[in-house]
């Protein structure tokens, strides 16, 4: 295997990569970027497996192409000696019509292996994409805060068409390519052994040259412009998501020129990367050239000195315009696979990366709704302050309990832990007695509806987002909900009433507009928990201290929390908690 060449290093995960010290490379290639390119390749092979009989019909029906292919030049030598010597016609007229069936089979079994291969590449298209979508969505909360969204759709996206380049170039171009450079190598060596051991060690020369300037000059440089690529699709992505903070401070020309230092970085880096192609490009016409006059010329002097025949020259010249060919295909493979494989490193990377459900564990059981947060610490990173330090609370079933505290002191940690979109580092969240941390998700958060400060709401209608958690809810269930959370006047207003899109993110809304969907949304799943987090803080006071009559009235016997600063949401709770230093403290 090529990549053997290339001594491995190790990275952090204790995966091998095989970049090499860089030698040629002058800069780093990115941390996240050290993945072998045998785990690209397991990761691909996963794929191929799952169509097996028809990836290898296909894969055979190739080998037959390539077959056809490597018989061309023997079909055009027997054909200028038939000519040349004159034969009777009919000898003639075979060989020519030997030569034709060549190509004819040639075209008819290349395409019938295309066929075949369109279905299995589409649908493994189509399952990689999902299956990367799906485990981004299952990558934990911690994920998220530092991702880039533009980014990571950029990478999902780019991985599917990485797939494409790297089978493409395996199954299409390198393994034909291989059969081909060795079997007519072989031939010409039957032929003329001078000829033959040219030909050879332009085919190894070349191979050498093209696998390790294309790993250690070429794919370093690739590396840093797709990671690059990345970023800028990222930053464009968050100007774009902000633009409503971007056009409040007029800062167009700001974001304009952030944008620019990375396109100018992109744009230096792709210029080099670019060029490195050249300069390859350049070295395997050198080797083709050596090739050409090498083997062509040793024939023809082989047929002035009487040892081989117009046949034998025509072989050649037929020989060396396929090997090239291929060769240069080879060329454009290895790259188009490096590309690839570079492309489908996010993907791979991703199938490796912890997901948030590793393991399966028991349903949550809610019987009451009974929730305790029993020495609980936590802090968002080793290297920060904690926020929570032996922090006690229990909040009996069916009681409604409001949680207050200075900004920043943790009240929405509390909410995050609860959710389990991060993990304590020391004590437990009970419910019900049983520890959080040894149930599902699923059960988990299905248990607990959270209504929150700032809520995203998706781009489909305002029916679809209020049944967000209950698709099957019925447009009276919908309705009902809406009129607790004083949203049905608001959407009644709306053009199309609850079939209105509201915009990515609800950008269509107000603030206090997207926060009674999203208290809505919440309420309609009748969880045995729910969240306030300051669910009704852009509301006037009319209508926040109206939706809190309305909760008060409903008598599910969820328990209920409620995060505030503002005075009607605190009065309305039963009991006040405020968190200190990390700390519960009844009020
Ligand atoms: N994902 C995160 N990574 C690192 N730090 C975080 C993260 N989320 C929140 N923090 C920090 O944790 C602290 C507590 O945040 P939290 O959102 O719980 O505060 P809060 O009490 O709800 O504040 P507010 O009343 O302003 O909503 C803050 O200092 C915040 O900067």
């Amino acid at each position: 295997m090529p990549f053997g060449l290339l001594k491995p290093l190790v990275d952090r995960a204790g995966r091998y990569s095989w970049i090499w010290p860089s030698t040629f490379l002058r800069q780093a290639v990115p941390r996240s970027r050290c993945i072998s390119v045998l785990t690209v390749l397991r990761f691909m092979a996963g794929y191929w497996s799952r169509r097996r009989p028809r990836f290898l019909a296909g894969a055979a029906i190739s080998f037959g192409a390539t077959c056809f292919d490597l018989a061309l030049p023997w079909a055009s030598a027997t054909l200028v000696d038939a000519i040349a010597s004159e034969r009777d016609q009919n000898t003639v007229w075979s060989a020519w019509l030997m030569f034709v069936l060549m190509f004819v089979g040639f075209t008819l079994t290349r395409n019938v292996a295309h066929r075949i291969w369109i279905p299995v590449a589409a649908r493994n298209m189509e399952e990689l994409t999902n299956e990367a979508f799906d485990r981004v969505q299952r990558f934990p909360a911690a994920w998220y805060s530092t991702a880039f969204t533009g980014g990571s759709v950029r990478q999902i996206g780019r991985a599917m068409w990485g797939y494409d380049d790297v089978t493409d170039a395996l199954t299409v171009h390198v393994g034909p390519a291989i059969v081909v450079l060795v079997g007519l190598s072989g031939m010409l060596l039957m032929r003329s052994p001078l000829a033959g051991g040219v030909a050879i060690l332009s085919v190894v020369l070349f191979t050498i040259v093209n696998l390790v300037v294309t790993a250690r000059y070429v794919r370093p440089a690739n590396l840093i412009s797709t990671d690059l690529d990345s970023i800028v699709s990222g930053k464009i992505a968050d100007a774009i998501t902000a633009n409503a903070s971007v056009k409040s401070f007029a800062a167009e020309r700001r974001e304009l020129a952030r944008l620019e230092e990375d396109t100018a970085r992109w744009r230096e880096s792709i210029e080099r990367t670019w060029s490195r192609f050249v300069d390859l490009g350049l070295l395997q016409n050198l080797i083709l050239l050596l090739m050409q006059a090498g083997v062509t010329g040793l024939m023809v002097r082989a047929w002035i000195n009487g040892s081989a025949t117009p046949g034998d020259v025509t072989f050649a010249m037929t020989a060396f315009i396929l090997m090239s060919g291929y060769l240069r295909n080879l060329g454009d493979s290895v790259r188009g696979l490096q590309k690839g494989i570079d492309d489908a490193a996010d993907a791979a990377n991703f199938a490796s990366e912890r997901t948030e459900t590793p393991g399966s564990h028991p349903g949550l059981m809610v019987r009451r709704g009974k929730v305790q947060f029993d020495h609980v610490c936590f802090a968002y990173g080793d290297d920060r302050d904690p926020i929570l330090s032996g922090f006690d609370l229990i909040i009996e079933p069916g009681t409604t309990v409001a949680i207050t505290g200075e900004s920043g002191s943790g009240k929405s940690t509390l909410i995050r832990l609860l959710h389990r979109l991060y993990e304590p580092q020391q004590g437990r969240i009970l419910i019900d007695g049983q520890d959080i941390a040894g149930v599902s998700l699923a059960s988990l958060r299905s248990a607990i509806a959270i209504a929150p400060q700032e809520p995203v709401l998706f781009h489909r209608t305002i029916r679809e987002n209020i049944a967000y958690g209950r698709p099957d809810a019925s447009l009276d269930e919908v309705q009902r909900v809406a009129r607790l959370a004083c949203a049905e006047a608001l959407i009644d207003r709306l053009p199309g009433g609850y079939d209105c899109l509201v915009g990515e993110r609800g950008t269509t809304l107000s603030g206090g507009e997207r926060q009674r969907v999203a208290l809505a949304r919440a309420l309609l799943v009748d969880a045995p928990i729910l969240v306030l987090d300051e669910a009704t803080s852009a509301l006037d006071r009319d209508t926040e201290e109206k939706i809190l009559r309305n909760l008060a009235n409903r008598s599910t016997g969820a328990t209920t929390l409620v995060i505030a600063h503002r005075p009607a949401p605190i009065a309305a709770a039963g009991r006040v908690v405020r968190v200190i230093q990390g700390r519960a403290l009844e009020a």
